[in-house]
């Protein structure tokens, strides 16, 4: 694999530990367009994506109406296509397959509806994401082919930023969108037995109508002509026709919305729906936090995300050299109140992503509650100190921009890809001298560290946490038995990470949740378990709105406007 693509891999990994999964969708994209090509140049696929696509094995035309099940198949007949699409016309790639250029159909609503295909029936991001990289070199615009048997004319940046929009929005709105849909066809089976490709398109039309505010008809008109164009006549007259009528019913005020009243499961069921997340989630959170905490919470949940940059002082560029670049480049932004190294930024994004700011390593996104974790770490120049479970190495990172070049970070992961991303990434930051991947499972760990640790750091994130879900498609993947089995591992986690820990040495505990199981819970499961461990507060280290009762940092959307953390500092005694 060619240096620019692992980049672009890690620049991948990087954002979406920082859950944003707009800004994943840009790298995709220049991913999809430039690396395409040294992916291809490497491995020997198909270069620009169009060769490589033209054996996919999907073909053949769906059901005759508008519920042709749910197969992956949606490509049209050609006999299909004739009747609906007038400005198409047949090109040749470089060897010689046909393809069609359908310049009627709306290029950011195309894709969005095969990218949201992609998202449901799995993988979209995963396969970006693995050890492989499969599938990474295909063009975007192939997708589009493939799914729907014929090309738009390519993305502007205007399109992009539509696609990254509806992408995100409809899926993190889908249960509702999904309630809509269903009262509107009256029928409580129409989801499960409408195809995938028919159901993007309305909630599409959906989103845009009820979250967008676009121009009414035009939604109408152009989902219509995408349904007719990727499906058939039937599929664009039902879309037209939920779409028309759901126009008259917002206009009238009379948008059948759930009402909260019922028992606990059923206020939970309608507000699980108002807020578009699923019903376990927000039964738990209402047990835990109270009605009006957990409805902030998922209103929280459904805003937009910021970013929050770090400045890479390893490489020599502080914080007012990152303000320079976003004044230069025109791109707003509030310098951190709780990180020295940090800004905030609302938009603009992409324009940092293009101007390289990333991929040079002068900077990288992670959230400030995650630099506040690191505070708690308190990494000093000479220190030593084991990440045990490192990748991709956001905290990795930062922590060794704090050693100045003197001391060592243990990274230590189960991912060996993951773990050649965050390799990778200390290389770009210049701060490879001081890190040293271990490919291991930290609960059979046989490595002989330095006979002075520092600090032992766990970041055991693996849960079911708030500010994971602003990523918009996680919420949907998440189950309470998850739950389960992520406790245990936590648990199991901790038990092997103080094993390494010598009499005097600090253990430091740290999730991305604001779970209380996930969290003190653990603390004081493995107090029991471990008496020679006592709890060291965490007050000299972040300021009092972040120190729990119990002496441990802890962030939160509501409290802080921050992602969700927590982190207790642990010191053995004998
Ligand atoms: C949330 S990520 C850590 C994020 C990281 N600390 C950062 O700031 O970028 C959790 C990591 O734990 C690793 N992991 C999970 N189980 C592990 C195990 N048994 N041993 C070592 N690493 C493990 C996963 O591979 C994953 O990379």
């Amino acid at each position: 694999m060619r240096p620019r693509l692992r980049q672009l891999r890690g620049l991948i990994a990087e954002l979406s530990e920082a859950r944003r999964v707009d800004a994943v969708a840009e790298v995709v994209r220049e991913m999809m367009q430039g690396g395409g090509e040294a992916e291809g140049g490497d491995s020997g696929e198909g270069g620009g994506g169009d060769e490589g696509e033209s054996g996919s094995g999907e073909g053949g035309g769906d059901g005759g109406d508008a519920r042709g099940g749910r197969g992956h198949n949606h490509r049209r007949t050609s006999r299909d296509n004739s009747a609906t699409t007038t400005s198409t016309t047949r090109t040749r790639t470089r060897t010689g397959h046909a393809r069609e250029l359908n310049l009627d159909i709306s290029p950011h609503r195309a894709v969005s509806a095969v990218r949201l295909m992609r998202i449901e029936l799995g993988g979209a991001f995963a396969d970006l994401l693995n050890e492989q990289g499969k599938g990474s070199g295909d063009n975007e615009m192939g997708y589009v082919e493939r799914t729907l048997g014929f090309r738009t004319r390519d993305l502007e940046d205007r399109d992009l930023r539509l696609v990254t929009e509806i992408v995100g929005g409809t899926t993190r709105w889908k249960r509702y969108l999904d309630h809509l849909i269903l009262s509107l066809c009256h029928d409580q089976n129409a989801i499960k037995s409408m195809e995938p490709l028919l159901l993007q398109i309305l909630r599409i039309g959906f989103y845009e109508i009820l979250k967008l505010e676009m121009p009414p008809y035009a939604v109408v008109d152009e989902n219509v002509k995408l349904a007719k164009a990727a499906l058939r006549v039937g599929a664009g007259n039902m879309v037209n026709a939920l779409l028309r009528k759901l126009l008259m019913l917002k206009e009238k005020s009379l948008l059948p919305e759930p009402k909260v009243d019922g028992d606990d499961r059923q206020r939970a069921r309608a507000l699980a729906t108002i807020h578009s997340h699923p019903v376990w989630m927000v039964r738990r959170w209402i047990n835990q936090l109270g009605l009006d905490e957990a409805v902030k919470f998922m209103t929280w949940n459904n805003t937009d995300p910021g970013f929050s940059i770090r400045a890479n002082t390893a490489k020599g560029f502080t914080r007012a050299d990152l303000v320079g670049e976003l004044e230069k480049l025109e791109v707003p932004y509030e310098l951190s109140q709780h990180l020295d190294d940090f800004v905030r930024i609302r938009t603009g994004m992409q324009v940092i992503i293009q101007a390289g700011l990333l991929k040079k390593g002068f900077c990288s996104v992670q959230d400030e509650s995650a630099g506040m974790v690191v505070r708690v770490v308190d990494p000093k120049p000479g220190d030593s100190i084991i990440d045990c479970c490192a990748a991709p190495g956001g905290k990795t990172l930062f922590m060794a921009s704090c050693l100045n070049g003197q001391g060592s970070i243990s990274a230590v992961d189960v991912n060996k890809g993951r773990l050649r991303i965050l390799k990778e990434t200390a290389k770009l930051h210049e701060c490879d001298q001081v890190i040293t991947t271990i490919h291991a499972d930290l609960r059979a760990l046989f490595h002989s560290f330095p006979s002075f640790i520092s600090a032992y750091f766990l970041n055991a994130l693996l849960g079911c946490n708030l500010l994971v879900l602003q990523r918009a498609d996680l919420r949907w993947n998440r189950r309470l038995e998850d739950m389960e089995e992520l406790i245990n591992l936590q648990d199991a986690l901790l038990d092997s990470a103080s094993n390494l820990v010598k009499p005097g040495g600090v253990l430091i505990y740290s999730t991305c949740s604001v779970d209380p199981d996930e969290n003190e819970e653990r603390i004081a499961a493995f107090l029991l378990r471990h008496p020679e461990f006592c709890v060291d507060s965490v007050e000299k280290y972040v300021s009092p709105p972040f120190v729990t009762e119990g002496g441990f940092y802890s962030s939160g959307p509501v409290k802080h406007s921050l992602d969700g953390a927590f982190a207790a500092r642990l010191i053995r005694s004998t």
